[in-house]
């Protein structure tokens, strides 16, 4: 073997080519990446251009393969196509030359260019994208064939190195440079094994654009699998509004204030647009959750206690109006309970979505698709009617959430709302116990029964009351008594108070 091709053996060889016209596009830059790359284990260099490698040739004697690229109407041969390059080369300092050994419309033959470097007393690199070219530029004399031209003679850029191309080349028993997508260590290692004799890797040592840009890329896919720009998300409930931007499962940021209640709707529709205010510019869709029923955009109370909304009021078109951007209107469980479904407890599964707090929603989701019912009501678990003694008894959410703790309280003597109550059975008050247990029984036999409906892979509880501490668990305690076959799956929702807008903000993308 050549002496020359002795001192890169097994080695790495950097190519400086700065992307053409860019900043880092000078001579000194090649220099400085040369210099750099020699000083950190580099052991050749590959130069293009006679100004590059006059430069880096009086900064360094180490082994340098010099090409020139042009770019030809005749032929779509780039690497030093004419003998005049290969003159130039030699006399600038290259020890090794390296020029298109492709089977393609050339000006000059690779065979030609190839006695040519010799005659200028330099080794031949064949840049080749074939076995066959290998083949021929051995037989025609190459000291070295490259792999450099795998995946550049037409149709779409490969991203992987062409190892088979390679191995390939390396049982033809001559040095053989893997050159070409070689972008972390463990393929130059890779390379190495297979048997080349020196690994040339360029861009992803001295091309900070295509770096760079590699992992802008990476990042861009993530988000756009999340949805692309943020999504501005509001969620309209009888005590506050809030106003979200939302990036997939990630709120970005917030505004909130208290719901005017006393004024009316178009009213709750300015403040909303207010608080959008600040997130001008910065979104262009928009989806809400509210609290109610929501059918076609049109806005409906389901208990007008909770917040006295006009029947079939427009809500959608009266944000969008506002806003400038489609608005996509659902209730607030079941946007929740999409947004479990999507990114929290439920993932990707068939499920129940149930909130426990001052009432009782909820939403189902089942074959990836949130079911919202021919009048929007569905999944209102709250308004289930418990049967008594006599027949109809009181609605779920009166005898469970909120209110109803509260009623407790106050008979049992302790006072005070679900906070308090959780707050003595902590402390060991039986009373207390005694009405977190009752409503969550109730609960535990409303997901009884709705699991006998829908059979579903999980129920995701929420809500202030429904992830208070040791709810859950009592509700666990009384399903674990089922058949198995009827044994519900229950899960903590993990998405907290902004289940809805993240839901929510999600539909508005995707819809369901
Ligand atoms: C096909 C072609 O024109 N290749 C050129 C050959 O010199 C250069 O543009 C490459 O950067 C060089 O081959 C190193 O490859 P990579 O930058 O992928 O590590």
């Amino acid at each position: 073997m050549h002496a020359l091709l002795r001192r890169f053996a097994s080695s790495l060889v950097v190519s400086c080519q700065p992307v053409p016209g860019g900043p880092l596009d000078h001579p000194e830059s090649v220099v400085g990446f040369a210099l750099a790359a020699l000083a950190s284990g580099a052991r050749g260099l590959r130069i293009e251009g006679v100004a590059n490698l006059t430069a880096v040739r009086a900064a360094t004697d180490a082994p340098i393969i010099g090409l020139i690229k042009r770019d030809m109407d005749t032929s779509p041969v780039r690497i030093t196509p004419l003998i005049e390059d290969i003159d130039a080369l030699a006399d600038a300092g290259a020890d090794i030359i390296a020029f298109d050994g492709t089977d393609r419309v050339r000006p000059v033959d690779a065979a030609t260019l190839c006695a040519r470097v010799h005659a200028r007393g330099r080794l031949a690199m064949a840049d080749i994208s074939t076995l066959a070219e290998a083949e021929a530029a051995i037989a025609y004399g190459a000291d070295i064939v490259g792999t450099t031209m795998s995946g550049y003679t037409g149709g779409p850029e490969p991203t992987e190195p062409d190892f088979a191309l390679l191995a390939a080349c390396v049982r033809l028993g001559h040095p053989v440079i893997a050159e070409g997508r070689i972008r972390i260590p463990d393929q130059a290692a890779e390379a190495i094994r297979l048997g080349a004799h020196g690994v040339v890797v360029g861009s992803a040592i001295t091309r900070p654009e295509h770096i760079t840009s590699w992992f802008a890329e990476a990042i861009e896919t993530v988000r756009s699998a999340r949805g692309g720009r943020p999504t501005l998300a509001f969620d309209i409930g009888g005590t506050k509004m809030l106003v979200a931007l939302v990036e997939g499962d990630r709120v970005l940021a917030t505004r909130e204030e208290p719901t005017p209640r006393a004024a009316d709707a178009e009213a709750w529709c300015d403040r909303v647009a207010a608080l959008a205010e600040a997130f001008k510019g910065d979104f262009d869709a928009a989806g809400g959750c509210v609290t109610g029923v929501v059918q076609n955009g049109l806005w409906t109370a389901l208990n007008p206690e909770t917040l006295p909304i006009p029947p079939g009021f427009a809500l959608g078109e009266g944000l969008a109006r506002r806003l400038g951007v489609e608005v996509t209107l659902y209730n607030d469980a079941q946007a929740a309970a999409w947004g479990e479904y999507r990114f929290g407890a439920g993932a990707g599964a068939d499920l129940v979505f149930l909130t426990v707090s001052t009432g009782i929603g909820g939403g189902v989701v089942l074959d990836g698709r949130l079911r919202t019912g021919k009048s929007g009501i569905a999944g209102s678990a709250g308004l289930t009617r418990l049967i008594g003694p006599t027949g109809r008894g009181a609605l779920l959410e009166s005898a469970a959430s909120g209110p109803a703790f509260a009623a407790g309280a106050t008979e049992a003597g302790i006072g005070g709302d679900a906070i308090a109550v959780f707050a003595a059975a902590e402390a060991g008050d039986p009373r207390a116990d005694e009405i977190i247990d009752r409503s969550a029984a109730l609960v535990a036999a409303a997901i009884e029964n709705m699991n006998w409906l829908f059979d579903p892979d999980v129920f995701v509880l929420g809500g202030g009351i429904g992830l208070a501490k040791g709810y859950r668990e009592r509700i666990e305690h009384r399903l674990a008594e089922l058949p198995p076959l009827a044994r519900p799956v229950l899960r903590a929702a993990a998405l907290g108070k902004h289940a809805g807008v993240i839901g929510a903000a999600d539909l508005a993308r995707h819809k369901s």
